[in-house]
């Protein structure tokens, strides 16, 4: 008997996926028999031209969206059965997307608690648990806020403190910083990696900038459209952790210019 054998599923295993909106002439074929594994921790980035289906992809993932064709599971749970989803597969998922989608009658500290509510814990440990949240993503001194009282950028920590607060196994991030400036967005992204970093967290990232995905990842998806495919996938090398500094070395430059390359051909194509 070989012991060598590793029998642990991976952390989210997309087997064949497709998805198609519609029917008839007037189908959309939004991801085509797509496959992909995520071990615990690793951190994989989407990337490619509008309306190749990235959002899809996540969605589905997400237990959001019903694939038409394949499966998605999660920690060897399926997430859907059909067009039916499992709410145990998606237990440890959390989502973000690129608006901050807060409540604005609620301060951000009740915003961040929301997710808690399902758990049946007290009142005052959820609230307990969010400032402590609100602390580890720079918003301590905020808690009593309301969402229109801060910044974007801030918003968008908040809405990070939110997918954060149930300590999810699996994040799920839709340009979670996409409409911030460029210095919010590397300080927002080097938060992002130290968190996922520190609890193991696996993430797939949806963004269009090549220098985000080559920076936060272990692994970089290409994704092409007509049909929407995954054309290639790339191997970031870099140890972690990674500072911006790692930005202006060539190796990193050449694997952005590769990526670059990869995804003009697959628009091409
Ligand atoms: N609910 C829906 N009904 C019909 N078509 C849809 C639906 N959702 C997405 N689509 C189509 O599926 C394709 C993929 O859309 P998706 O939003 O996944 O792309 P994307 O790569 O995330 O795009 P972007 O980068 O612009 O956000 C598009 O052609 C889109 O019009």
């Amino acid at each position: 008997m070989n012991h060598d054998v590793d029998i642990t599923p991976a952390e989210i295993d997309i087997r064949g996926l497709t998805k198609i909106f519609g029917e008839g002439p007037q189908a959309v074929t939004a991801i085509s028999r797509a496959d992909l594994d995520l071990d615990r921790g690793a951190f994989i980035s989407l990337l490619g031209p509008s309306g190749c289906g990235k959002t899809t992809l996540l969605r589905v993932v997400a237990g959001l969206e019903a694939p038409s064709e394949g499966n998605v599971s999660i920690r060897g749970l399926p997430v859907w059965r059909g067009r039916k989803r499992s709410r145990k597969a998606t237990r440890p998922v959390s989502m973000m997307f690129q608006e901050a989608r807060l409540f604005p009658w609620y301060s951000v500290a009740e915003n961040v608690a929301l997710p808690l509510r399902i758990t049946g814990m007290s009142k005052s440990d959820r609230m307990a648990r969010a400032h402590e949240i609100c602390a580890t993503v720079g918003l301590k001194g905020f808690e009593n806020h309301r969402p229109a009282q801060l910044s974007g950028g801030m918003r968008q920590r908040a809405s990070l403190a939110r997918a954060l607060v149930t300590d999810p196994q699996v994040l799920l991030l839709d340009e979670p910083f996409g409409a911030l400036d460029a210095m919010t967005r590397d300080t927002l992204n080097l938060e992002l990696m130290e968190v996922c970093a520190r609890a193991r967290v696996t993430t797939i990232l949806v963004t269009h900038s090549i220098a985000e995905a080559a920076f936060l990842s272990d692994r970089v998806v290409v994704l092409a459209p007509r049909p929407a495919r995954i054309t290639n996938v790339v191997e970031i090398p870099f140890a972690r952790p990674r500072t911006l500094d790692l930005q202006r070395s060539t190796a990193f430059q050449d694997i952005v210019a590769d990526l670059r390359t990869q995804l003009t051909e697959g628009h091409d194509a």
